[in-house]
């Protein structure tokens, strides 16, 4: 029996359900990437990490994982539907089930990695049949998983006329009754309209920036729910109470969501709307009074930065908060966020329906890091990417004006590197980036010291961009955490800093050394034009979908369009930058900068 050996690689969080390729010959495994003698290929799979296989007694040899994380299953990832998926996979008949250890854990802070899995296949009892059906019932079952939780999957509520019109000087008639309003000028969103996921269709594996399902790359549909006012309505308006909570760090653009959900909410005709003050905190702290909000208050609040209602971490007993929700009668939330914020909103979310209570839970996605799944970006990036700017601009100039000139910047970006990447790219000005998703050396033939020395030497001055998670493996750990269990890091910045003195005094070679961070000064600022627009956008329809009756949803930008999504399919991994994707590569050729992967 011809046994192929083969790697399989499982990257938790990829946009499909899952990706199984079946390798036929080992012609098309040469196609594939080839790692150390090994044949290496993706297989997919968005929350839950399984692997089906033809029949066990093929796999002759299985590792998992490595040395910084675990591959687990997840646990709301029953064994039937399991066992279901792998009967639909061509040839597939098993599936393994591995550890049940904390894999990727937000609060652990364990690093992002792709773990391996190398396994044994017997590749002459790979069956290939039935593609089509198993297209289609992957389309299915992920339209199944996007739909959004709504409030009739536990009350059977009867929908009401919506009350919703582009402004509060509609004739309330024709407001009122359905039948006109649809004529008020394409205003509704139809329940069924869906958004495409994904756009591309990848003619090759080997294209650049390909995601396939199989060899072939054959395409499947997946839909998302389109965001947006809905011509039914789950709740009356004068039934709401409605709550905003703005959770986690600062994030430039939480005063225009603010904003614009108050702004719906009182087009829609609710009174009662409620500012939780300090995040979670708000909930649980009695010496902290709720804030009455109106169109009035919030007129202007999008001129400063910051958050009207102060942000919080740490905190955030679910069993409280709901307490406290019950007993404040409250029966509409929104959640300003990020993925730690979003788990809360998500918890908040199960416990009301255990309780059997009327609450629809919207979170809006808030974070400079842009670490949030499956969205195009979230509010606030764009204005940190630019705020950036500034400080890169005076590490130019610093490089360039003096005999040697080297800037280091560093900019926040705890696991993801995308503020790095971007405003390196943004500014044209940098010759290194960082960022926690790429590895590199500081010594060696290879490695960033050499780089700066050749940099030096060539065009007389450097300018580098870490991002703060980078290169934390070559620093002590601090094995701290904050109050939400975010891991602190270690400064990579001053010790980049350090190293560089260092190396060329070592030399003797004279080089004049710039440090730069300029830490809260790009998220403690008011939102750009591009992020005011997201946030109008985005909280607006956080309202439409909590009149619309979805809860534990999450408002979102994708492909241009806005989407609901259900809060887990979001936050089941933070969003990293991938090194394969089209955006680093970019950003590699901007900057002109080597591959520090290595000490030879
Ligand atoms: N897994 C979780 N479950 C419930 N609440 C959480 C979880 N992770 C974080 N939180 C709460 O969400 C809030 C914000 O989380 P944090 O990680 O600080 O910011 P962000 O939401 O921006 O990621 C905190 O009050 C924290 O206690
Ligand atoms: O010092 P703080 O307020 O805890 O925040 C620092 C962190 O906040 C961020 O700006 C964003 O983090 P969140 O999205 O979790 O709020 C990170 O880039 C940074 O590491
Ligand atoms: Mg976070």
């Amino acid at each position: 029996m011809h046994v192929l050996r083969s790697a399989y690689k499982i990257r938790k969080g990829t946009l499909f359900h899952f990706v199984f390729w079946i390798v036929r010959t080992k012609e098309k495994l040469l196609e594939q990437r080839i790692l150390k003698g090994i044949f290496s290929f993706h297989f997919c799979c968005l929350n839950q990490n399984f692997i089906c296989w033809k029949d066990m007694a093929a796999v002759s040899h299985l590792t998992v994982g490595h040395s910084t994380s675990q591959l687990s299953l997840s646990r709301s990832f029953t064994k039937n539907r399991r066992e279901t998926l792998c009967s639909l996979i061509p040839g597939a008949r098993g599936f393994s089930s591995l550890p049940q250890r904390a894999f990727f854990s937000q609060k652990s802070g364990a690093r992002k990695r792709t773990p391996e899995v190398h396994m044994v296949l017997d590749t002459e009892q790979v069956d290939t049949q039935n593609n089509n059906e198993y297209l289609s019932t992957l389309a299915r079952e992920f339209e199944q998983r996007f739909t959004p939780p709504h409030v009739t999957d536990i009350f059977p509520i009867e929908p009401i006329p919506s009350t919703f019109c582009v402004n509060s000087s509609c004739p309330l008639p024709d407001r009122q009754l359905l039948d006109q309003a649809k004529n008020l000028g394409k205003i509704f969103v139809h329940d069924d309209d869906r958004v495409l996921l994904k756009v591309i269709k990848y003619a090759s594996p080997t294209s650049a920036g390909a995601e396939c399902i199989d060899p072939d790359c054959n395409f499947i549909n997946q839909w998302v729910c389109r965001a947006g006012p809905r011509a039914r309505i789950y709740f009356s308006p004068d039934e709401v109470k409605a709550a905003i909570v703005t959770c986690g760090g600062l994030c430039p653009g939480l005063n225009d969501v603010i904003r614009q959900i108050v702004l719906t909410l009182e087009i829609y005709g609710v009174k009662d709307i409620r500012g939780i003050q300090y995040g979670y905190r708000g909930f649980f702290d009695d010496t902290l009074a709720d804030i009455s909000l109106s169109r009035h208050l919030v007129q202007s609040i999008h001129l400063n930065g910051g958050s009207l209602l102060g942000v919080s971490r740490g905190g955030g007993n679910t069993s409280e908060i709901v307490d406290s929700l019950q007993k404040k009668g409250i029966n509409m939330l929104f959640v300003l966020g990020g993925n730690g914020t979003h788990a809360g909103a998500n918890a908040i979310h199960d416990e009301c329906r255990k309780r059997g209570m009327k609450v629809v839970v919207v979170g809006v996605p808030k974070t400079i890091d842009n670490d949030i799944m499956l969205m195009d970006k979230t509010f606030g990036f764009d204005t940190a990417v630019e705020a950036a700017q500034s400080a890169i601009n005076s590490a130019y100039i610093e490089a360039r004006s003096a005999y040697h000139g080297i800037g280091i910047v560093k900019l926040m970006g705890r696991q993801s590197g995308f503020i790095a990447m971007h405003a390196s790219l943004a500014s044209g000005q940098i010759d290194v980036c960082l960022i926690p998703e790429v590895k590199f050396y500081m010594d060696g033939p290879s490695g960033v010291l050499q780089h700066l020395q050749h940099l030096l030497e060539t065009k007389g001055s450097a300018v580098l961009c870490v991002a703060e998670g980078a290169g934390q493996e070559l620093l002590d750990k601090v094995n701290a955490t904050d109050a939400s269990g975010n891991p602190l890091l270690s400064d990579i910045g001053v010790h980049l800093q350090q190293q560089v003195k260092k190396y060329f005094k070592d030399k003797s070679i004279p080089a004049d050394v710039k440090y730069i961070d300029p830490t809260y000064m790009i998220r403690a600022c008011r939102a750009n034009s591009s992020d005011g627009i997201l946030c109008a956008v985005l909280g607006q329809n956080a309202v439409h979908g909590a009149f619309a009756g979805f809860s534990g949803i999450t408002v979102g930008i994708c492909n241009n369009h806005y989407v609901y999504f259900p809060i887990p399919e979001v936050i089941a991994q933070p969003r990293n930058v991938d090194p394969s994707s089209r955006m680093w590569h970019r950003c590699l050729t901007s900057t002109g900068q080597p591959d520090f992967h290595t000490t030879d």
